[in-house]
């Protein structure tokens, strides 16, 4: 079954001879261009290289004869590999593996089975890859943003104030693509998306830009776009860049995250008006966690009108476990055809499309490392969604096993869709091999030899993130540079102070936990520093593209132990990538450093015994306070009056003094005798309670 509808009017589809169906091959002309510019390449390069030979008295040394020698062994393989990807794309008949039971070696091995791809993700539209700066090469016959004929005047302006000159790959693709999808007559609707583009390759104004521009002519305040990423810091970044895109229209945009109160927020978003509620803003940008809050605690917060939802980072925000803010979302935005999205009825007729239309928002899911998990991207429900992927080099189909290195950029794994785990071309990555115990001073050894001035260094946990932050200070004690450190573990002010000053650049290093790893958009990092190897290829991703971004070129630098290093090489193989060349430090470190690096490790040794003692001291007081509360629950003569006690005894006051009154008028006055023994506090509260008790 289709994991998702098919629709009878999806352009993508063109009748073949025999009246079947199948995927017009967008994706694969731009394969077989791509294939074509790289044999004419080689081809160049071969007759160039003939030429030089023809003329060269010289004989080529060894090692460059081989060299020619495997270049042209390499082409008729590669004109091979062109011959397979075209076989690759036939349409497969089901293989029919299947094991015999009982039967001899041979056919008891078991097949591999291979996940297959929902045709969606099988057929992505490929988005070709390149040189991001404006000054390349490869952007000289680019349009520049006055050139761009979807860009409507006021978008260009607000562009020209950011400093964009051109736009990148990504949004050369996806914008117009948006753009000509919303501008389809009803009742058809617009396919939703998914784009998988490497960190740092301009995704969010991919999103921004359409949404901007289609929602500037609006007449009425209603919230019509909602743009959801996983954490507050991320929103920030986001809702800045939507701000400065929507300085040249009226529309709002409003930032929702815990760093500020729900009261502000709620104040932001809706005002009532002679008992009606009015929606202040047209665009909101949040986290799940606070959609949620305002969702139930919001009145007149309506999504009724909602036309685009954008989620960031949508691997991890499927991945995680605010999936029930989707549940919340849903209830909220029109009323669903369940039946209908989730591919459960029959493909859509003109009727049900009429039915459906305008019950969902157009779906925009944007990510790096793109989840393909179908029961994931169920829960989504997509409406016909469309893949786009970013490859750099040719994705060649090659299997690559576990000791070869494939190369970079291709996606080996036929369950995996092409460009799935793509990184920016100008990243170098690099690893350094070195000892469990040596990692601080090697990593410190690294900032002092290269001279490092902004750097982050990812940890795989808070509490590894501040002691390392604790040690480096202490090691860069001597030196101008200045380390913090930004973990999940700092309240999100502190969190933020830390990032603006690492901006401006009062904090040489950030030693971060992988809260920090996703999206955080800071411009000019040197290179970013794995110290623990990541658990998950798609951290990795995420880690490194922290630098190398928007076409700046950057490094990668991975520390990994002996132990690290064949497990650190796999995940990277299993996705097509290479480990990078390897860097070394003095194996003196340890004795250039010794007396500083003892001094850390002894203050680091004293501050967690302090904070034990503390966290020991604080136990005990808790204990004892809870011990001294259930005394005095069990003897409760001790105990202070409650809240309620004390309205009971006012209550009962009042009566006795109604009581008294009476009594008075018929008794003579009591004569001055000795006065009684003032009553203790205690004798006083088991009084009162007494009187209560009666
Ligand atoms: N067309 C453009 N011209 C110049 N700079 C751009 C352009 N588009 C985006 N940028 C810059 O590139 C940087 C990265 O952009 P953005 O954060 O959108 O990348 P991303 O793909 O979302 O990265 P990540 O996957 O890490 O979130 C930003 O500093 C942004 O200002």
């Amino acid at each position: 079954m289709e994991l998702f509808t098919v629709n009878r009017y999806n352009e993508d589809f063109q009748k073949t001879k025999d009246g079947t169906r199948e995927a017009t091959n967008n994706e694969d002309e731009i394969l077989q261009k791509l294939l074509k510019k790289a044999a004419k390449r080689k081809r160049k390069h071969k007759e160039t290289e003939v030429v030089e030979e023809a003329t060269k008295e010289t004989v080529l040394p060894e090692e460059e004869n081989q060299e020619t020698q495997k270049q042209e062994a390499q082409e008729p393989q590669e004109e091979a590999q062109t011959e397979e990807i075209q076989e690759e794309d036939e349409p497969q008949s089901p293989s029919n593996d299947f094991q015999v039971l009982g039967g001899d070696e041979a056919t008891q091995k078991k097949r591999r089975v291979e996940m297959q791809l929902p045709s969606w993700l099988a057929h992505p539209t490929i988005i070709e890859g390149g040189n991001l700066l404006p000054d390349a090469e490869d952007n000289q016959n680019v349009e520049t943003i006055d050139q761009v004929s979807y860009l409507d005047k006021t978008t260009c302006a607000a562009l020209k104030q950011m400093k964009i000159k051109h736009l990148f790959p990504v949004q050369r693709q996806v914008i117009p693509w948006i753009l000509e999808a919303q501008s389809k007559p009803p009742p058809f609707r617009p396919r939703d998306i998914c784009v998988s583009a490497p960190t740092g390759s301009g995704k969010t104004l991919a999103f921004a830009i359409p949404i901007v521009q289609l929602l500037s002519q609006r007449v009425e305040c209603k919230v019509r776009a909602l743009v959801v990423l996983p954490v507050a810091e991320l929103a920030l970044q986001v809702y800045r860049v939507i701000s400065a895109l929507c300085s040249k229209t009226e529309l709002e945009v409003c930032l929702l995250s815990k760093q500020h109160k729900l009261e502000d927020e709620q104040e932001k978003l809706v005002e009532l008006y002679k008992g009606k509620y009015y929606s202040k803003v047209d665009i909101v940008v949040t986290t799940p966690g606070r959609l949620v809050d305002h969702l139930h605690a919001t009145k007149g917060f309506c999504l009724k009108s909602l036309k685009f939802l954008v989620i960031d980072e949508a691997d991890r925000i499927m991945d995680a476990v605010f999936q029930n803010w989707l549940y919340h979302l849903d209830s909220h935005v029109k009323e669903t055809t369940d039946q209908l999205l989730a591919g459960t009825q029959a493909p859509l007729c003109y009727a049900e499309l009429e039915a459906s239309f305008g019950k969902q928002p157009h779906k925009l899911l944007f990510s790096a490392t793109l989840s393909q998990d179908p029961e994931k991207l169920q829960n989504l429900r997509l409406f016909q969604p469309r893949l786009f992927t970013t490859v750099f080099t040719m994705p060649v189909m090659k299997e690559v096993t576990g000791e070869e290195e494939g190369d970079a950029n291709t996606n080996t794994d036929s369950g995996q869709f092409v460009g799935k785990y793509t990184t920016p071309a100008e990243l170098t990555e690099q690893f350094c091999i070195t000892e469990l115990r040596l990692k601080p001073l090697t990593l410190f050894a690294l900032v002092e030899k290269y001279q490092w001035k902004r750097f982050l260094c990812f940890t795989n946990s808070t509490d590894q993130a501040n002691r390392l932050a604790f040690v480096m200070q202490t090691l860069f004690k001597e030196s101008h540079t200045r380390v913090a450190e930004l973990s999940g573990k700092l309240t999100a002010k502190v969190r933020n102070l830390t990032l603006r000053d690492f901006t401006r650049g009062k904090i040489n290093g950030l030693i971060c936990s992988d809260a920090l790893a996703r999206g955080i958009d800071v411009a000019d990092i040197d290179v970013v520093l794995s110290y623990e190897a990541p658990r998950h290829i798609k951290t990795h991703i995420h880690r490194v593209g922290r630098t190398a971004r928007a076409g700046r070129k950057g490094t990668a630098v991975t520390l990994l132990t002996e132990q690290d290093q064949s497990g650190f090489k796999k995940m990277l193989n299993d996705v097509g990538k290479v480990m990078g060349e390897e860097i070394q430090v003095s194996p003196d470190i340890e004795i250039e450093h010794a007396a500083i690096y003892k001094q850390a490790l002894n203050s680091l040794r004293h501050r967690q015994e302090t904070e034990k003692a503390q966290k020991m001291a604080d136990k005990k007081r808790t204990a004892h306070q809870a011990l001294v509360h259930k005394k005095k629950q069990e003897n409760p003569v001790d105990r202070p009056l409650t809240f309620m006690e004390k309205l009971q005894l006012k209550a009962g006051d009042i009566q006795e003094e109604d009581a008294k009154k009476t009594k008075n008028n018929a008794k003579p006055k009591p004569k001055q005798g000795k006065s009684k023994p003032k009553e203790t506090k205690k004798q006083k509260i088991a009084k009162e309670r007494k009187a209560i008790e009666e």
